[in-house]
C-alpha cells in the first residue's frame, strides 16, 4: 500500500494536490473533514473543534480517527490531506512503513489573495482573521511538519505548472 500525507498552510494548493491523485486512482482522506463532522456533532465552529478535541483527547486524537478509515480503504494508493502536527507524522510513520509527507509552499500574499477568490464558507477577506487562522495551523506544529517533509512543491506560478509538478511528485513518491 502506498500512503501519503499531504501538508500546507491555508490556501497553499492541498485542494488541487488532492484533486490530481483522485484522478491518478488516490483514495483521499481529508483530516479537515473529520474535524468538520466532529463540529457538527458538537455544534461548533470547526476551528474552536480542531483545538478542543486535542486539548480532550491529545494530540494523536485526529490521526487516530484517520486509522480506521484508512484500514477500511480498499484502495492499494491512499491520501491524507491536511496533516497538521509532527504527532500525527508520528503515528503514520508507526502504522506505514513507507508513509511519506508532500508539503506545499506559498507565500502568505499569494495564499491570501486565493482564498479571497476562493471565498469558501470559513475563508475571510479580513486580512487578520487570516493571520489568526496561520497562527492557529503553526500552533498545532505544521511548521515543523513542512521543514522536516519528504517532497516540496512550491506554488507561487500558473495552475497548470503546479499541477504537473504535483503529478511528477506523485508518481515518484
Ligand atoms: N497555482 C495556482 N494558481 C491559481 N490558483 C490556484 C493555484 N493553486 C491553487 N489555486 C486556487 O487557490 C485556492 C486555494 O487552493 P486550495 O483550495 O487547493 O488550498 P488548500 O491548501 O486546500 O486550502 P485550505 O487548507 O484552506 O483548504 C483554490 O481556489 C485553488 O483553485
Amino acid at each position: 500500500m502506498k500512503i501519503i500525507g499531504l501538508a500546507g498552510m491555508p490556501g497553499s494548493g492541498k485542494g488541487v494536490v488532492s484533486s490530481i491523485a483522485g484522478e491518478m486512482g488516490y483514495h483521499i482522506i481529508r483530516m479537515g473533514d473529520i474535524i468538520r463532522e466532529e463540529a457538527r456533532k458538537r455544534g461548533e465552529d470547526p476551528g474552536e473543534t480542531a483545538v478542543k478535541l486535542r486539548r480532550e483527547h491529545g494530540e494523536y486524537i485526529i490521526a487516530e480517527k484517520c486509522i480506521p478509515k484508512i484500514e477500511n480503504t480498499k484502495g492499494e494508493k491512499i491520501l491524507i490531506e491536511g496533516i497538521r502536527s509532527p504527532y500525527e507524522v508520528e503515528i503514520f510513520k508507526k502504522h506505514y512503513r513507507g508513509f511519506r509527507i508532500i508539503s506545499i509552499f506559498s507565500t502568505r500574499r499569494t495564499r491570501f489573495k486565493r482564498l479571497q477568490r476562493r471565498g469558501r464558507k470559513d475563508d475571510t477577506k479580513d486580512y487578520q482573521k487570516f493571520l489568526e487562522r496561520d497562527q492557529r495551523e503553526l500552533g498545532f506544529g505544521l511548521g515543523d511538519v513542512i521543514a522536516t517533509s519528504d517532497y516540496l512543491i512550491i506554488n507561487e506560478g500558473p495552475l497548470h505548472k503546479f499541477k504537473e509538478n504535483a503529478k511528477r511528485i506523485l508518481k515518484k513518491v
